[in-house]
């Protein structure tokens, strides 16, 4: 219980406290802080007063040092921030650091180093291969034996609430002619973001078991994708343009260890596992998280993340199984969440069924793809301890017509 009184099933109640960077009106420079109910509590403010020994890790315009400083110190504040939070001594200490969530104006939280996305959800690959590779086993030989993935644009990456202009490029029509010009079949994708804090050492791989030590938190993203231009360019060589003209995330970090209850078993390997992506037996890295798609502010989908084929500790494996080495800030998505039912999926492409099926929304309007100024906006909880809720915030963008 926190003296602040915040309703138990608050989803930003203190069994959650997420870091992001935010500015106010009054004081507009971006630094870090937490969210907890309605309130942020500035970080470095509070470290001052309350921790100086800390001050350096939570210092400057983003959460960089913080995410370079490691498990120990991410341990060591979530501990501060907790005793801060509940024990009523710390009440008039706090209180110069408490600022109105209301007003805050929130920023990228981190520098985004690399950016990796991943293809983890087999019913999202399945649908996918069915629409852009008809005539062909949807699942690609590889797919149970890897979790699929490629590297993409990390200087587009923005936080939510930033325009998305419509991309243009080339396309083929249906009568096979290359033109250029604005997308028609504009998406998006909802996943699930991981952040990396701490580095690795070139030419080392980092072990699953060691997920934890190196991912900070998780955030939403949406990556916004342009079908036609990918459609066009992607053989042989994957995503391009088609995808590396914005991509958001939410602007609160949820730190791992306020998952853990949502930690489950992942679904059950088809295909025998190489011993550095065989999860069987090690602790569970599936999560219990629901996302929500929100289309003009109607729900189009609500995509459950538990179904996820592979895990953020498998990706991680993978991803270094070569020796790359990891960044701070480097972020790797999930792929688009989609489950099973028609209800579940993670992207209009999905939803419409490339076209053929429009979506009706209950303002009697009707969509494939997005037109301008239509606003998407992910959001996602999951189980806590004690019947807490645990949120992930939302990420949200408006489409800006082609420039
Ligand atoms: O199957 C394909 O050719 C394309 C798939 C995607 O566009 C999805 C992608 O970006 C990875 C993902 O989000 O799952
Ligand atoms: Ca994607
Ligand atoms: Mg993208």
């Amino acid at each position: 219980m926190t003296w602040l009184g915040i309703p138990a099933d608050h989803p930003f109640g203190v069994a959650t406290l997420p870091y992001g960077v935010f500015g106010t009106p009054g004081d507009p420079h971006p630094r870090a802080g937490v969210a907890v109910g309605e309130w942020i509590i500035d970080l470095p403010a509070a470290a001052r007063r309350l921790a100086p020994e800390l001050a350096g890790a939570v210092a400057g315009p983003s959460l960089d040092a913080l995410l370079a400083a490691g498990p120990r110190v991410w341990a060591e504040v979530r501990a501060r921030l907790t005793t801060w939070l509940t024990e009523e001594v710390y009440r008039d200490l706090l209180a110069h650091a408490l600022v109105p969530a209301r007003d805050a104006i929130m920023h990228l939280p981190f520098t985004v180093a690399d950016y990796v996305d991943f293809y983890a959800s087999e019913q999202h690959a399945t649908n996918l291969g069915r629409m852009f590779r008809p005539g062909q086993d949807p699942l690609t030989p590889n797919w149970k034996h890897l979790p699929i993935g490629y590297h993409g644009r990390a200087g587009t990456v923005v936080v939510s609430g930033t325009e998305v202009v419509r991309p243009s490029g080339q396309r083929r029509g249906p009568d096979g002619e290359i033109t250029f010009g604005p997308s028609r079949r504009l998406d998006i994708e909802a996943e699930l973001g991981f952040v990396v804090g701490a580095g690795s050492t070139l030419g080392r791989p980092v072990d699953m078991s060691r997920f934890p030590e190196h991912v900070f938190g998780v955030c939403l993203v949406n990556d916004w994708s342009a079908r036609d231009i990918q459609a066009w360019e992607y053989v042989p060589l994957g995503p391009f343009l088609g995808k590396s003209f914005a991509t958001s995330i939410s602007p609160w970090i949820v730190p791992l260890t306020a998952l853990d209850h949502a930690r489950v078993v992942p679904p059950a390997r088809t295909v025998p596992l190489l011993p550095y992506l065989d999860d069987a037996g090690a602790p569970p890295w599936g999560l219990d998280l629901r996302l929500e798609v929100r289309l003009n502010g109607h729900v189009v989908s609500r995509p459950e993340f538990a179904g996820m084929y592979w895990t953020g500790a498998q990706m991680l494996a993978h991803m270094t199984a070569n020796g790359a080495s990891l960044r701070t800030g480097d972020l790797y998505a999930s792929g688009t969440v989609s489950g099973a039912s028609p209800d579940q999926r993670g992207s209009l492409i999905e939803l419409c069924w490339g076209g053929e099926e429009p979506v009706k929304l209950p303002d009697g309007s009707v969509r494939t793809f997005l037109e301008d100024g239509d606003e998407v906006v992910i959001t996602a909880t999951a189980p806590g301890p004690d019947g807490a809720v645990i949120g992930l915030g939302a990420v949200g963008g408006r489409i800006g017509a082609a420039r």
